[in-house]
């Protein structure tokens, strides 16, 4: 809706009402042609003004009706006919203007913005492109290189760097409604002719081709198979190369495209399910508006290793006080420097004043004392948690959180460590914590809802993205991640390389395979949990076959290659080799080739050609059948939660909405089908037998995604 009242004697104001953020619905693009019909009809009003009900000026078109049939004016002529307004028309531009809101305002003639207002196109990140005339506009207002940035990344903007793009034509502390109002009261008898911008050429530079060459080049190399942000270019191309009706044509055929892809649709699915995993729900039937967090004002950190000192860049970026405490003299003094430089680094790009007096650093755990939440980031080694756990129990005042950072160790068994277990939580950080955005929250069986509710919310204050999931071994995306390198192992032995195995994951868009991943991340991480495992016996030692562990198929590649001190990218050999211990970039390793047919000849394996569609099917079919599983045992409350780990944690690529959205592509009958050959091929992996919540659902006739909570809530009653 839209609401039409004259104010100031002269203008006519127009409010759009869509709470929470005056999405452009059908109802709203109607209230706005039957008000700017009656406003330029009413001969008492003299000019008009636009803005949004409750301090949002709009957020652009309404996601929810993308799914379904769109009705109601559509969004193109309502703004042309308002940019062809004889009167004066301007935005008062409050909160957000975005997408379609931001267009709505591109169609006015002036544009007036609060200091706080946050503006831009960000429908690249929704798989499409400014279509209301946003990619013909920008340009001819901003130039061409200006519009492309904005247009490819989708970023959101101040109101003072859209004042200085020449965006907006004023920006004003006081309300945006007043001084807007006064604006079009000032303008009333101005001629508009030059304030119509679909009628200004587009400013050229003088080598279009170069540009958006140069342009095309970079989108294609960072939007890894993505199809909107090439889509994007080519829309801007026609705005900096055509008429301005052409260039719509352009702009509604690319759309045209771009909508009905099934990239649209999985990054609108993620953007959905980016806000569902903040309503978290225990099994207990506790959730995120029933249970609210206990404020928190000083919280302490524990060991300052490469995680520890990631988790206390990002609390001192809250304005949070924090306590950090290293018991080892020499990594306490290398922690402060490096966390300094951290702070003063990441202030400095975002134009802020560094926060180094917020921290005061302790050798003395004792110095918790008065904290309200602990993180505890000590080395990932359960007697050493256990014994931090005891003393934390002991030290904080009554009701102070316990918060671990492990990726998979027992949660339960450290809340057993402390007097009160119920404040004990997981936060799961992801490496590089100041920087990656997501957070696991894991509760175990004693946590809290006041527990899970004040993690949630403190790692939301950090700018992360929590999803809270139960307790067990790997949590969700590690757990996944398990069977997932399994795989990759097993089609090594059976006649892959490292290079063919990651170049079919990372043209899936994966920012890197799996080899170059476990490369970065260091191969004696695995090798330690398989030791303490009882996995990764040397042979010698090992009264069974290498191959096989209680009966289950087994690969000690991994293990080997540790043996040799082969440990990644810091030993400078590990699936690739590097120039040098520390170095990034990946080179084919002939060593490894040559050990690979040693081993296949010493176990009497005969390697056969791997194909791309067998290397994804496998691999990612395991890990998507084990997030069935997860999902069976509860351990995520519903698909939506493992989709959001595994884009935000994992690098699974957003076009394709997370793992168990994309099995919804392809097709559910098809993942169990795959995953039913394969097994057939390989019965001694359990991980590829398919799990009974796919079954269930592929009898079920495989419904949309969004309803499977429903499914497994029947699954789960009926057990
Ligand atoms: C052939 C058709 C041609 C049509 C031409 C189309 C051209 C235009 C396309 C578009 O405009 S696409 C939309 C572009 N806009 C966006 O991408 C903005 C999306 N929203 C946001 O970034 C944020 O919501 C915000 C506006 C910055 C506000 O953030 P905040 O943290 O305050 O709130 P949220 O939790 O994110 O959202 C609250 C609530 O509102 C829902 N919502 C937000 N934006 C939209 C929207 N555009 N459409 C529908 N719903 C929206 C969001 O899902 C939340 O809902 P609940 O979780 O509370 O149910």
């Amino acid at each position: 809706m839209a609401l039409f009242s004259r104010v100031s004697g002269s203008v006519g104001l127009i409010t759009l009402q869509n709470p929470p953020v005056n999405a452009l619905s059908a109802a709203v693009r109607q209230g706005i042609v039957d008000s700017v019909k009656r406003a330029l009809s009413d001969p008492e009003v003299k000019s008009v003004v636009i803005c949004g009900e409750n301090g949002v000026f709009c957020g652009g078109a309404d996601i929810k009706e993308f799914g379904g049939n769109m009705s109601g004016p559509p969004l193109i002529p309502m703004i042309h006919a308002i940019e062809a307004a004889n009167k004066p028309v301007v935005a008062a531009i409050e909160g957000s203007a975005l997408g379609g809101g931001l267009e709505l305002a591109l169609g006015c003639h002036y544009r007036i913005a609060h200091s706080k207002a946050r503006l831009g196109l960000p429908e690249v990140s929704l798989g499409l492109l400014p279509a209301a005339g946003g990619t013909q506009r920008l340009p001819r207002l901003i130039g061409v290189p200006a519009a492309l940035d904005l247009i490819t990344t989708g970023r959101h903007i101040t109101a003072a760097e859209a004042l200085q793009l020449g965006i907006v034509d004023q920006v004003t502390k006081q309300s945006t409604v007043n001084a807007a109002v006064n604006f079009a009261l000032n303008v009333a008898e101005k001629p508009l002719d030059a304030r119509r911008i679909s009628t200004f050429p587009c400013p050229h530079s003088s080598d279009l081709d170069a540009l958006f060459e140069e342009a095309m080049q970079k989108v294609q190399k960072s939007a890894r198979g993505a199809i909107a942000p090439v889509a994007c270019v080519q829309a801007v191309r026609a705005a900096a190369t055509q008429p301005y009706n052409q260039g719509m044509e352009r702009e509604k055929e690319l759309m045209a495209t771009l909508f009905t892809s099934g990239q649209a649709r999985a990054l609108q699915y993620c953007f959905f399910a980016q806000r569902a995993v903040g309503k978290w729900r225990m099994p207990n039937g506790a959730c995120w508006d029933t249970s609210k967090p206990r404020p928190v004002h000083k919280v302490a950190v524990i060991g300052l290793g490469t995680m520890g000192r990631g988790i206390l860049v990002a609390l001192a970026q809250t304005g949070l006080s924090v306590v950090a405490v290293e018991t080892q003299e020499m990594q306490l003094m290398e922690a402060k420097q490096a966390v300094s430089g951290m702070l003063e680094r990441g202030a400095k790009r975002r134009g802020v004043v560094p926060t180094l007096h917020n921290i005061t650093y302790s050798q003395n755990i004792k110095s918790v004392a008065e904290v309200d939440l602990v993180i505890e980031a000590v080395f990932e080694d359960m007697a050493l948690k256990e014994k931090v756990f005891q003393q934390l129990s002991a030290v904080c005042k009554p009701g102070t959180f316990l918060c671990t950072n492990t990726s998979a160790l027992d949660i339960d068994h450290l809340a057993s460590q402390t007097g009160n277990p119920e404040l004990v939580v997981g936060m799961h950080f992801f490496a590089p914590a100041h920087v990656m955005k997501l957070l696991e929250v894991v509760y175990g069986p004693r946590s809290s809802p006041q527990a899970v509710a004040t993690a949630m919310h403190l790692g939301k204050k950090m700018g992360k993205i929590g999803v809270a999931v139960g307790n067990c071994r790997g949590f969700v995306g590690n757990r996944m991640l398990k069977p997932y390198i399994e795989q990759a192992f097993f089609l090594l032995e059976e006649g892959g390389t490292p290079e063919k195995i990651d170049q079919a994951l990372e043209e899936f868009g994966f920012p890197m395979g799996v080899f170059k991943m476990s490369d970065l991340s260091g191969l004696d991480i695995g090798w330690r949990v398989r030791k303490g495992d009882g996995l990764a016996e040397s042979s010698a030692a090992s009264q069974q076959s290498p191959r096989i562990r209680d009966g289950r198929r087994y690969s000690p590649l991994g293990d080997l290659l540790c043996e040799q001190g082969r440990f990644g990218q810091k030993t400078g050999h590990g699936w690739y080799q590097y120039d040098k211990p520390g170095s990034q970039l990946a080179r084919s390793d002939p060593w490894l080739h040559s050990f690979l047919e040693g081993y296949r000849a010493q176990h009497g394996l005969v390697a056969r050609r791997i194909d791309q569609q067998e290397v994804l099917e496998r691999c990612l079919y395991v890990l998507i059948n084990e997030g069935f599983r997860i999902l069976e045992d509860g351990i995520a409350s519903g698909p939506e939660d493992i989709d959001i780990i595994y884009v935000f944690g994992y690098g699974w690529p957003r076009h394709r909405g997370g793992p168990m959205f994309y099995a919804g592509m392809v097709g559910l009958a098809k993942v169990l089908e795959r995953l039913e050959h394969y097994h057939q091929a390989h019965p001694d992996v359990p991980y590829l037998q398919p799990c009974s919540l796919l079954r269930r659902l592929v009898a079920s006739g495989s419904p949309p995604v969004n309803t499977w909570k429903e499914v497994i809530k029947k699954v789960r009653s009926q057990l």
